[in-house]
């Protein structure tokens, strides 16, 4: 069998670093990189089995200009809603790739702590319940993988839950509190499950390593960029500052505006996403905090 990561970010890498401790993978980017079997686009496109690790937002962009299916077997580990469209990832990759041959990567996994093999569980949804058995026999034994049929809530969790970091990170940047920051994590598991189930989610994928499990290590840990985002907003720099310096992808800020739209278009009640949309785009976050106490 071939397996190529695409995309040799910070998750890319340490996916990469995990999968081969049983297989031989291959990993390629759009800049070179001095690692182990560092490919050619070419070839890692050539490869049976591809791992998608871009960001959210340049997903589609890359598959229109790069990707000929070849009946080749995908695991996408992106975590976002694309802006402007509302689209979700598995909507954007059917496009190009038949259903049966996708599968979405989910749980909380840092990639530094992956990266150090640690002890991380991962969840990997496909409605081809044969094709996310045969991605969780590839990982290693210090990742234990669960499969599920619950793509899109699945993608839900992923996405939202870095909404929901970047406003536990506010919290903490306020000085809120520990019963703050408690109370907004599990308001927002609420209000990611209304989302998600608004769309066909299932409910148990909210109580389980997809949503509370990524939502509780992003929304709790300086790991997180997204909590990053959150904590210098709150402390007032620019989020252009901030993004500059971060200089790796924060979800959340993109997947903050698909949730305000697609909550707008369709009516669906999401005031913490909401909020952080509004001061994503220059609100007082100490407003924000007195709107959500007030809030009915
Ligand atoms: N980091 C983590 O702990 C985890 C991240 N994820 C998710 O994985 C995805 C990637 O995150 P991560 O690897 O951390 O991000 P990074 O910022 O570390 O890396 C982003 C990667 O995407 C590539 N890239 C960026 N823009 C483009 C583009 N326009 N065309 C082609 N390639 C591009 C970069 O390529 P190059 O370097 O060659 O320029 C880089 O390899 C995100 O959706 C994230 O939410 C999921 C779980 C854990
Ligand atoms: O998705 C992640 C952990 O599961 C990584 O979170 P950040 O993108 O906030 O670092």
């Amino acid at each position: 069998m071939s397996i190529a990561v695409i995309g040799a970010g910070k998750w890319g890498q340490a996916l990469q670093f995990a999968l081969s401790k049983n297989v031989t993978c291959k990993i390629t980017s759009r800049q070179r990189k001095s690692l182990e079997n560092f490919v050619s686009l070419e070839e890692a496109l050539a490869c049976e089995y591809l791992v998608f690790a871009l960001p959210a937002q340049v997903v589609r962009t890359w598959l229109d200009e790069h990707f000929q299916f070849l009946g080749q077997k995908i695991l996408v580990a992106a975590k976002g809603i694309e802006k402007g469209s509302g689209a979700f990832l598995n909507e954007i990759f059917a496009a190009y790739i038949p259903e049966e041959n996708l599968s979405f990567l989910s749980g909380p996994s840092f990639a530094s702590e992956v990266m150090q093999g640690l002890p991380t569980a991962v969840v990997i949804n496909s409605s081809n319940e044969g094709l996310a058995k045969e991605f969780a026999s590839f990982f290693p034994s210090f990742m234990k993988t669960y499969t599920s049929n619950d793509v899109i809530g699945a993608e839900v969790c992923g996405a939202y839950k870095n909404v929901l970091a970047i406003a536990s990170g506010i919290c903490d940047g306020l000085k809120l509190g520990n019963n703050a920051r408690a109370s907004l994590i599990a308001r927002g598991l609420v209000e990611m499950h209304r989302f998600g189930k608004y769309f066909g989610a299932t409910d148990e994928t909210f109580l389980g390593l997809s949503g509370a499990g990524d939502l509780f290590l992003t929304a709790s840990s300086t790991l997180s960029r997204n909590y990053r985002v959150g904590f210098f907003l709150a402390e007032g720099k620019k989020l252009d500052a901030i993004l500059e310096a971060l200089g790796e992808v924060a979800e959340g800020v993109f997947t903050s505006e698909a949730i305000f739209e697609l909550s707008s278009k369709h009516g669906i009640y999401t005031p913490i996403a909401h909020e952080i949309a509004l001061i994503l785009k220059g609100k007082n976050p100490k407003e924000s905090v007195k709107d959500l106490l007030a809030d009915s």
